[in-house]
């Protein structure tokens, strides 16, 4: 079955917002660990403007589903994170500083040696890579090519059309999805994923390893309450709904 990986930056969003330590970014961590959370992801960006870097290292002693972090390869205080606290899985998104959220997956053929580069480096530390990717199948081909053990849908594209037309949201996302198997990657999938669209999504493309889902989540959260909302989206991820 598809695992859930809840991401945790709007937490940790909240509690910079007093400066404090309320919410508990590494108890309600633990928490959505306890309510069936298959995974914790974080992306500590280079402003912190909401995971930090120490959160990072006072996360990895005391999980115990798996950890995925995400982030921007290039900035180098992020391969050393990475390499210091060694997750099970790091993402790599080719974000710029400024930006308000991901928003676009990694050109992987004009950034193949580079890329091959620093997948080596992670791989020789036993992390495993995953690359974030648009719903292009040129880009999962390369992506292929760089040896990455994973690549990671993004799914933007797919939640802003999925009320218009859900057979030609999901369109683009099947082929690349067959093509990532047929090429024997593995298969995660993210952004703005929802308690909406989520089940479609996951019925459509069943071979799909992982979800990470943050924004959505933490939302309906403050509604729903934490642990029946990692219920709903677990139950989502059942294909005999
Ligand atoms: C890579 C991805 O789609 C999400 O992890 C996204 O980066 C969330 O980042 P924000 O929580 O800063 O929007
Ligand atoms: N990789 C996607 C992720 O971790 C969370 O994205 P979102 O659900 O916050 O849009």
């Amino acid at each position: 079955m598809t695992k859930l990986s809840v991401n945790i930056n709007k937490i940790a969003t909240l509690r910079n917002a007093r400066g404090g330590n309320n919410p508990d970014l590494v108890k309600m961590a633990l928490d959505a660990e306890t309510f069936g959370a298959d995974g914790i992801t974080v992306h500590p960006r280079p402003d912190e403007r909401h995971i930090r870097y120490q959160d990072v290292r006072d996360l990895k002693p005391l999980l115990t589903t798996e950890f995925n972090i995400e982030g921007n390869c290039k900035e180098q205080k992020f391969i050393d994170l990475v390499l210091e606290v060694k997750p099970d899985q790091v993402t790599l998104v080719p974000d710029a500083t400024g930006q308000l959220t991901s928003d676009h997956g990694w050109d992987t053929i004009s950034n193949k040696d580079y890329l091959t580069g620093i997948i080596g480096t992670f791989k020789k530390a036993g992390i495993r890579v995953s690359i974030f990717v648009d719903p292009d199948e040129k880009m999962v081909a390369g992506a292929a090519a760089t040896g990455t053990d994973r690549i990671e849908l993004y799914t933007e594209g797919y939640a802003r059309n999925f009320p218009v037309n859900k057979e030609q949201a999901i369109a683009p996302y099947i082929k690349a999805a067959e093509q990532a198997r047929s090429l024997g990657l593995g298969l995660n999938a993210g952004h703005d994923l929802d308690l909406k669209n989520l089940n479609y999504f996951s019925r459509q493309i069943p071979w799909l390893n992982e979800v990470s889902i943050g924004h959505a989540l933490i939302c309906d959260t403050l509604y729903l309450g934490f642990e029946n909302t990692i219920q709903l989206y677990k139950r989502q991820l059942q294909h005999n709904l």
